[in-house]
């Protein structure tokens, strides 16, 4: 007999959906559980959260397709002093994306300063698309947070560490490779480095590195969604090391298949500048009995290694420079 082929692993896939779903109540602690399991073991998970509906996801998506097409000079107006805050296109090892950055996105502010610099002669309809996609992420990103902490047994420190997280909105275009009839790198292989990301996709394209543990390192799965209206939760180095190491990042990357371009819209949350990260005692002992990282700052970490000359993922940048 020829050696068996594992069937492909079921990836993590959680309803956030409910309207019950409140702290202390039995569903609560249910799907905490779930959050925690899939945040440790795979660095990931589907979120069913059909709050984004599938109206709104087209009215984002077709706006989203309007501002992509404005002209060049226009989207290079979004600049920021913090890497990977402003616009980021036409790299040379990257032709086919584009992505354009909202800071402290949940200030209304800060979203038609945006507007603003786009459209000058101004487009509130896309300011309140925006402020509402937002809203209603930010609300499922905290509830995610909050869980994680509560099944790490440190909820107690869930209002300090939300105060000191940011939201930055990413928006992304990948244009379809042009004659390949093969997939192509839309995004090459990454984890993200800050604490925890929420995204929304147009389509298919995304892929997770899933490690079966057979030593090979594991190989990139597809990520499809299994329910029209979900999300994808993505754990960040941060989280990881301010966590201890519980839970874990995990690389993932874009293939572009499709003939049409694909767009997709990230919350993630930032660390706060200034604020040295470091796993709170609790989290010491027991399974990790010591610290694993050194506290870091983490714009610190993010200019020591952009842009990253040695192509390394944010992971392997976090152990290299901070695993004690
Ligand atoms: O476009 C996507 O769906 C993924 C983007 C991503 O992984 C990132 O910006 O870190
Ligand atoms: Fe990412």
């Amino acid at each position: 007999m020829g050696p068996e082929t594992a069937p492909p692993p079921k990836l993590p896939c959680i309803d956030l959906s409910s309207d019950e779903l409140i702290p202390g109540t039995q569903l609560w602690d249910r799907t905490a559980a779930e959050v925690l399991h899939a945040s440790a073991k795979f660095g990931f998970f589907e979120a069913v959260y059909p709050a984004i509906d599938a109206f709104e996801r087209r009215v984002l998506f077709a706006m989203l397709a309007e501002l992509f097409a404005l002209p060049l000079e226009t989207k290079w107006r979004n600049t920021h002093d913090r890497p990977y805050h402003g616009f980021i296109g036409r790299l040379p090892n990257n032709p086919l994306y584009e992505s354009l950055g909202v800071d402290l996105a949940d200030d209304a502010e800060e979203v038609d300063r945006f507007t603003g610099l786009m459209w000058p002669q101004g487009n509130p309809s896309f300011s309140e698309t925006i402020n509402t996609f937002i809203k209603k992420l930010m609300k499922m990103e905290r509830m995610v947070i909050r869980m994680i902490l509560e099944g790490l047994g440190v909820g107690n420190h869930f209002e300090s560490l939300n105060g000191t997280l940011n939201p930055l909105l990413r928006v992304m275009e990948y244009k379809p490779p042009a004659s390949s009839p093969d997939a192509v790198i839309g995004l090459k292989p990454h984890t993200d480095m800050n604490f925890i990301t929420v995204l929304c996709e147009n389509s298919g394209g995304l892929e997770v590195l899933i490690d079966d543990g057979g030593g090979s390192g594991g190989a990139f799965a597809p990520l499809v969604a299994t329910m029209p209206g979900s999300l994808f939760v993505f754990i960040g180095d941060a989280f990881m090391a301010w966590s201890n190491g519980r839970l874990r990042s995990v690389p993932h990357q874009v293939v572009l298949r499709e003939d049409k371009p694909r767009l997709s819209a990230g919350l993630f949350m930032v660390p706060e500048g200034g604020w040295m990260i470091e796993a709170p005692e609790e989290l010491i002992g027991n399974e990790n009995p010591r610290r694993l990282y050194r506290p870091f700052e983490y714009f610190d970490i993010l200019s020591r290694c952009y842009p990253n000359p040695t192509n390394m993922s944010g992971q392997q940048v976090f152990n290299e420079l901070l695993r004690l």
